[in-house]
């Protein structure tokens, strides 16, 4: 099977120009958007237009997961810097209502970059004034150090809530871990078609969190390294790979089901101790993996195959067949050796290896520029969701970084796992003080 070519996208209209038209047609945006941009029609109103670059913020989950993946991805890890529960809340509803905007194409606030007044900052920040929406997704998750900070203290009184499978990944050989590009109490996923769109959401967000949440880190991606939907054209890593052939695609719904959303029997539910607000949600996994390209680009050919267990030409598995014919380990050739090599990574990363184990891969490229010593900074920013970190990624990173070809490429820099709560609502209002907020089933006793 080979993937058709990427949809052409429709025309698209600039926030500025929807400004002046908020309330007009914008509200039809996402009515079935399931999964895909919002389906408006081509008509004479430009909203409407706006509308094919749309994806619907709320619905039963969050968008930017099964979401086709887009071509940039801003990442940001915050810190909560207040001990408040209700200016956690605040902060949760003040972003709910930007993001909800954002994603439509809008500013993030309701008085825009200069309809407020003259003297106080703008409502939003400008710099995606003449552009459109670019498919923006905000995607947020909760760290284990939102429920229970690095003293110990419950500072939210939402430590009983805390899922049992949230907690800090532990150490993997060979890590090489920065605590500055680790963790953070709320992880915010911004992906969208053009890189200016997805830094001005994470910048809009930053400056309304002013005072309740800082920045701990953030990741700039390009080159999305998975395909989410078998429409889409499987992409190239910077080794030079097909990367995401196999990846749990949103058109495998009972996969999704199986391997993607948290269900209602995974949540215990007791008054010490009750996760079942995650139900609808899923895990994020992020890994800063730092990639030695001088290295690698010297290695031939036939060891780059070797190590992937893939040709580099068509990603087909080198047991033969095409990119979406399934790999036969079984298969020996010369030698009676393996065609794919049991070291190899596509051998050790298959569900076959890992007790049926997938994830939902939604990783981007890095390029952060060069060492002191000309070397390229660049690698792959690492994105998977998983309905169970222990299950689905924990022994599957602890066997590849033990024995996978690949590793020896490879250093872990930055890593975090976050709890991703169920989508908002559709329908549901959003701003001001009885909005509806990402996460809110979390701070409902
Ligand atoms: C712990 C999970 C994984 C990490 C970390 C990881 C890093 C990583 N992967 C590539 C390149 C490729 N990965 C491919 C497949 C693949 N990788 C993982 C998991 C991790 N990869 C899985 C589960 C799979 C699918 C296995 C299968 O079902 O066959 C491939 C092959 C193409 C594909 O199916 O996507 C490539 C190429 C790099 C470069 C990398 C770290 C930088
Ligand atoms: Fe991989």
């Amino acid at each position: 099977m080979t993937a058709p070519p990427e949809p052409a996208r429709a025309p698209q209209v600039t926030r500025r120009g929807l400004l002046g038209l908020a309330g007009a047609g914008i509200a039809a945006i996402g009515a079935g958007a399931a999964g895909g941009f919002a389906t408006a029609r081509a008509t004479e109103n430009p909203t409407a237009a706006a509308a094919s670059d749309v994806y619907e913020f709320t619905g039963a989950h969050q968008a930017g997961i099964t979401t086709p993946a887009q071509d940039r991805v801003h990442f940001a890890a915050f810190d909560i810097v207040t001990d408040s529960r209700e200016e956690l809340v605040e902060l949760l509803r003040d972003w709910t209502d930007a993001a909800r905007r954002m994603t439509r194409g809008e500013p993030a606030g309701e008085l825009g970059t200069t309809s407020g007044p003259y003297d106080a900052p703008p409502d939003d920040t400008g710099e995606a004034e003449d552009l459109s929406a670019s498919g923006l997704t905000l995607t947020f998750g909760f760290g284990p150090s939102l429920f229970t900070d690095a003293g110990g203290e419950d500072r939210f009184g939402i430590a009983h809530r805390k899922p049992d499978l949230l907690v800090d990944l532990p150490h993997f050989p060979a890590d090489a871990l920065e605590d500055a590009r680790c963790g953070g109490d709320i992880a915010v996923q911004a992906c969208a078609d053009d890189p200016q769109v997805a830094v001005h959401a994470i910048r809009n967000l930053a400056r309304i969190g002013f005072g309740k949440a800082s920045v701990r880190w953030s990741q700039l991606g390009y080159g999305r390294t998975s395909s989410t939907s078998t429409q889409q054209v499987t992409p190239r890593n910077l080794f030079g790979f097909k990367d995401g052939t196999s990846n749990i695609k949103s058109e495998e719904t009972q996969a999704v089901e199986d391997q993607v959303w948290v269900q209602p029997e995974d949540a215990t539910s007791t008054d010490e101790h009750d996760s079942a607000w995650l139900t609808g949600g899923s895990y994020l996994v992020a890994r800063r993996i730092r990639m030695t390209i001088e290295t690698w680009d010297r290695s031939s050919l036939r060891e780059q195959e070797t190590i992937v267990g893939r040709t580099k030409h068509t990603g087909a598995p080198l047991s033969g067949g095409d990119e979406f014919t399934e790999p036969d380990f079984a298969l020996t050739g010369r030698g009676d050796e393996p065609l794919i090599d049991p070291a190899s990574h596509v051998a050790l990363a298959h569900p076959d290896a890992n007790g049926g184990a997938r994830m939902l891969r939604r990783g981007y490229n890095y390029t952060d520029g060069s060492d002191g010593l000309g070397r390229l900074d660049a690698g792959l920013f690492f994105i998977a969701y998983v309905r169970n970190p222990a299950t689905q990624y924990i022994p599957v990173q602890n066997t590849l970084a033990r024995d996978d070809l690949m590793s020896e490429y490879l250093r872990h820099t930055g890593s975090g796992l976050w709890a991703v709560p169920a989508g908002v609502p559709t329908g549901s209002t959003t701003g001001g003080t009885d909005g509806v907020f990402v996460g809110q089933a979390l701070f409902e006793e």
